[in-house]
């Protein structure tokens, strides 16, 4: 049996049908995909954004496999300086290739600034030698395609953003989607899942297909161990409550964040930053990684004032609602 992670490289979607949900993003890439191999040019430059674990990094694969070309990866920080860039670029990349660079918000200003001319007109300056003695040659690219992902696109500079001729966001998944992914994998590996208990994984997921098929191989396990060859619903429902999910799919730090919400801070508004300190969390992980869900749940709401606890958050923890509810819906 494929294990950690060997078996995920192999589970990994690699067609478009393949790819679970996001329908609306599919759709439009169908288009843009055949439209470009029609045309025998590259892909318009790409900006994936959306909440971690959706799967910006292995849609990026996907466009590369339904291309047919080579997919170059890399990350915003490990292009460190405008040298790295010219070495990736001037390297690997071959006509209609793709780059593929995560976390595209953490590039450094002078590597930006670098990939412009790169991205516009497929030419990119080097600088040769040193001191006075040197000169900057400009270099033909071939035409490649460059797919950026980022978790906050609101960190992407203007002239940056503007280079990309599609920009897209990937949404989170229902719960059905999940369970098909879910699903899925039980079938790559081998194993059979009940539907109910599929769904039960997903509405436990936050959202999240990382999530959820992370958590499909806990409840695999646990039903390994009860010597069960169907992964059924109430072996899902047990190892569920024992990674402490409760039925909305929080985790302890989930709901510690909307308790100290409510309790230290009268249900809000709390700034970004006192919020962050008091749960010792740094602002950019509580901001990336646990509001988006939380605010998808209508748990959470960003004010102009700062973070607010909603009357679901109230009922949903089990808090009475404070008696002249200033709350939002
Ligand atoms: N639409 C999908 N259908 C099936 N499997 C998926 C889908 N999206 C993601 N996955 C699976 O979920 C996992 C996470 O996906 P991926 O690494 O692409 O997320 P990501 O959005 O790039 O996350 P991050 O922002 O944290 O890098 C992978 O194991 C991938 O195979
Ligand atoms: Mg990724």
């Amino acid at each position: 049996m494929m294990r950690g992670v060997e078996a995920d490289l192999t589970l990994r979607p690699k067609r478009l049908d393949d790819y679970v949900g996001q329908a609306k993003l599919k759709e439009k890439l169908r288009v843009y995909l055949e439209a470009a191999k029609n045309r025998g040019e590259a892909l318009d430059h790409l900006l994936l954004f959306g909440p971690p674990g959706l799967g910006k990094t292995t849609l990026a694969h996907v466009v590369a496999y339904e291309l047919g070309v080579n997919i170059r990866v890399t990350s915003g920080p490990a292009i460190e300086k405008p040298g790295d860039l010219a070495a990736i670029l001037t390297n690997s990349l071959e006509e209609g290739d793709i780059l593929f660079i995560d976390e595209i918000h953490r590039l450094s200003k002078a590597a930006e600034e670098h990939l412009y001319p790169a991205l516009e007109d497929f030419k990119i300056d080097i600088v040769i030698g040193a001191g006075p003695a040197a000169r900057t040659l400009r270099l033909d690219l071939p035409r490649f395609t460059l797919i950026g992902a980022t978790t906050r696109p609101g960190l992407i500079s203007g002239p940056l953003r503007s280079r990309f001729g599609i920009i897209e966001h990937l949404e989170f998944y229902t719960e059905a989607e999940l369970a098909q992914g879910v699903t899925r994998d039980a079938l790559l590996m081998g194993l059979q899942i009940e539907p109910e208990a599929a769904l039960e994984i997903g509405r436990r997921s936050r959202g999240t297909m990382r999530i959820a098929k992370r958590l499909f191989r806990r409840v695999r396990d646990f039903a390994e161990v009860a010597g069960e060859q169907v992964v059924g619903l109430e072996r899902a429902r047990q190892a569920l409550d024992a990674l402490g999910l409760d039925a909305l799919g929080l985790d302890a730090r989930d709901r510690l964040i909307m308790q100290t919400i409510i309790e230290r801070f009268a249900g809000g508004p709390v700034g970004l930053e006192t919020l962050a300190t008091a749960l010792s969390e740094d602002p950019e992980t509580l901001e990336e990684v646990h509001e988006p869900f939380l605010i998808q749940l209508g748990l959470l709401k960003r004010t102009p004032r700062g973070r607010q606890a909603t009357e679901r958050a109230y009922a949903h923890l089990g808090y009475p609602l404070p008696e002249q509810s200033r709350l939002l819906e």
